[in-house]
């Protein structure tokens, strides 16, 4: 992205965003409600079609696309919402054949109508993602932990080259959020896609991604890699990325903590 802007009326969503994102990269965009996340994701689906600036993906300018495409290449990314977006009255196998919609022709009704070949498929990334058991339940029946899983597993449907996941565990307990976001860290770098995830808390960003980008009132006011980060520079991020009083007050609070077992400021 290249000087990549946003408004809508009169607000400014993104502002002059300068983002390169290498191909195997697993890149969390972290930022408050309504810093911009969304916004910058659906552009990298070509879901929004910039105000200013420019955007390429998979190497493509997107703004050159044809319809036809601009589809093509969104078939090669995978999307994953926060709130998983699934059909819940149908099978969980039937939800993870529909990724695969796009590659096909003309509408399907009922799991007989997708072929053989793609129905091996859904049950392969149904196993990657430890729901083989759950195929032929309706999706609604599942936890929030397993739908995401579910949802995940129609991503793949798509064979990816890039994974986009926005506030994926928003809705999860802490413990399937863990869940979650290994599992899209593992089939990320067992298959080397690019992933651009965005969270809103620092302490899960610091542990999964490879970098993270900072956005506050659609800027970018930090691109770091995690490794190495010392607690110091955590509550850097935290300052960087808090724009609200609650924001401040977790800060004084692990200010606190980190305060007590190491005041020194070493490694996270
Ligand atoms: N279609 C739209 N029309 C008008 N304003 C919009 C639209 N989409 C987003 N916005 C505004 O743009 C800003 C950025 O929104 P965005 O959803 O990208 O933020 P976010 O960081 O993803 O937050 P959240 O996690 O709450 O979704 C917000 O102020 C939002 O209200």
């Amino acid at each position: 992205m290249r000087g990549l802007g946003k408004r809508f009326g009169e607000l400014a969503a993104l502002s002059d965003v300068n983002l390169e994102v290498r191909r195997g990269e697993i890149v969390v965009l972290l930022g408050l409600s309504g810093s911009g996340k969304s916004t910058l994701l659906r552009h990298v689906d070509g879901l929004e079609q910039p105000s200013s600036g420019e955007i390429s993906v998979l190497g493509r300018d997107l703004a050159q696309l044809t319809g036809r495409e601009l589809r093509r290449l969104r078939s090669r990314i995978g999307f994953v919402f926060q709130q998983f977006e699934l059909v819940g009255s149908l099978s969980v196998l039937e939800n993870v054949l529909t990724g695969a919609l796009a590659a096909l022709r003309g509408p399907r009704l009922g799991l007989i109508s997708y072929p053989r070949e793609l129905k091996r498929a859904a049950l392969g990334h149904l196993d990657r993602v430890g729901l083989l058991n759950a195929a032929y339940q309706r999706a609604d029946t599942l936890s929030g932990g397993q739908q995401q899983r579910v949802a995940i597993a129609r991503a793949l449907m798509q064979n990816p080259e890039v994974l986009l996941a926005d506030e994926p565990v928003a809705s999860l307990d802490p413990e399937s959020s863990e869940q979650v976001m290994t599992l899209i860290r593992e089939i990320a770098l067992d298959q080397g896609l690019t992933v651009l995830c965005s969270l809103h808390q620092v302490d899960l960003a610091l542990g999964w991604g490879d970098r993270i980008v900072g956005l506050r009132h659609g800027e970018v006011v930090l691109d770091t890699p995690t490794d190495g980060l010392s607690k110091a520079q955590v509550m850097e991020i935290y300052g960087r990325v808090a724009t609200t009083t609650s924001e401040f007050r977790a800060i004084s609070e692990l200010e606190r903590q980190f305060a007590g077992t190491d005041a020194a400021g070493g490694p996270a």
